[in-house]
């Protein structure tokens, strides 16, 4: 029964070939920050407030312009083509349908154009892996621009690629036959959307960053960083955002939670920019616990790609419902009747227990 977001993982093993299961399930080396994301979430306690009248509750966040429904995103997952064979157009319906973002990615089998073609209208960002060649970077840029892509969402927790010990046990090293990273074709002469185009580039300097800003009049955000002062680096370099995020576990091992890592993030970026966060959100609260720690809105991952291989379009579309439950039940019970509810106050602190 698909009661919640972790059944669809259950329900999509029985669709999926266990190597593409893998490569979706999988994290870095030994795993631990995969794990990490979901146990710090499940560590925090929430402490609720009581008969405040929470008739009206869904706190609706205005993120660059687009004022969304619920303060959930699809963070940006490659290669959607091997869960349904729709891809990403059938994701892309998905997130129009539930009025939230979809950041594509720039390994997505469907080209962004097709994406915005499938669902016109609808509110999409676009991530990029800085490559070291600024005309290709630019040329995507143009790619996601023409197809109406709102926002920049900047990866840059990936000098290498990282280590998923599943792939290279399973032999999974790029796309099968038939699929492509159709963004990238026609970028490099030779090349024809193989997964090896895509350059993760030990080079990049914070300089390519201040030289994407020029090339575009976009909102540039910054996805995996995770040190506070690089947070403070990004504000004053004039980032737009930050996506908080370890890459759901998948580049360095061993990094913290990021739902750990959000106050000092937090703190150091002192709501000058937003911050969104990303890794193990499963749950309403969840939900509820990045936004009191912070978060202007969480991004999930996985659950999307396991709700597009259960249900193609429709999995997806109703993993988002149940998640819009979720969130609801979540604020109903914690007693928050709007935006400044949703504080630190939320949680419970075992040493603050008077
Ligand atoms: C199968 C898969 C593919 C991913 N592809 C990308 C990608 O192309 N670009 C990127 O910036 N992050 C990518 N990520 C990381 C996600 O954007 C996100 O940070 C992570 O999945 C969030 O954690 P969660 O899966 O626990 O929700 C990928 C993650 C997964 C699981
Ligand atoms: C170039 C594709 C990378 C996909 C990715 O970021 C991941 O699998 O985590």
């Amino acid at each position: 029964m698909l009661l919640n977001l972790r059944d669809y993982e259950t329900a999509a093993r029985e669709k999926l070939d266990p190597v593409h299961a893998d490569f979706i399930a999988g994290g870095a080396r030994d795993e631990i920050t995969l794990r990490e994301n979901e146990a710090a979430f499940a560590r925090l306690r929430l402490l609720p407030r009581v008969l405040r009248d929470t008739t009206r509750r869904p706190p609706a966040r205005t993120l660059f312009g687009h004022r969304g429904g619920m303060p959930v995103l699809l963070s940006p997952t490659a290669f959607h083509k091997l869960a349904d064979p729709e891809g990403e157009r059938a994701t892309a319906r998905a997130a129009a349908a539930a009025g939230v973002i979809m950041i594509v990615s720039m390994a997505a089998t469907v080209s962004v154009g097709d994406i915005a073609a499938a669902a016109p209208g609808a509110p999409r960002w676009f991530q990029l892996y800085p490559q070291p060649e600024p005309g290709i970077t630019e040329a995507l840029v143009a790619r996601a621009t023409a197809a109406g892509c709102s926002a920049l969402v900047v990866t840059v927790d990936s000098p290498v690629r990282g280590a998923g010990e599943r792939n290279r046990r399973n032999g999974f090293h790029d796309l099968p036959p038939g699929l492509r990273c159709e963004n990238m074709v026609d970028l490099r002469a030779g090349e024809h959307g193989r997964l090896r185009q895509i350059v993760m580039s030990p080079e990049l300097t914070w300089e390519h960053i201040d030289r994407l800003r020029e090339a575009t009049s976009l909102p540039v955000l910054l996805k995996g960083v995770l040190h506070p002062d690089d947070a403070r680096e990004a504000v004053r370099r004039g980032v737009d955002g930050l996506l908080l995020s370890n890459h759901g576990g998948r580049q360095l091992d061993t990094v913290p939670a990021t739902i750990d890592l959000l106050p000092g993030i937090a703190d150091a970026v002192a709501g000058r920019i937003p911050v969104l966060l990303d890794g193990g959100v499963r749950r309403g609260t969840d939900v509820v616990k990045a936004l009191a720690l912070g978060a202007s809105a969480v991004g999930i991952g996985r659950p999307v790609l396991w709700a597009l291989a259960e249900g193609g379009e429709q999995g997806v579309r109703r993993m988002l419902e149940l998640l819009r439950e979720e969130i609801d039940d979540a604020l109903a019970l914690c007693g928050v009747t709007g935006p400044d509810d949703l504080t630190p106050a939320v949680l419970f602190r075992p040493r603050e227990r008077s």
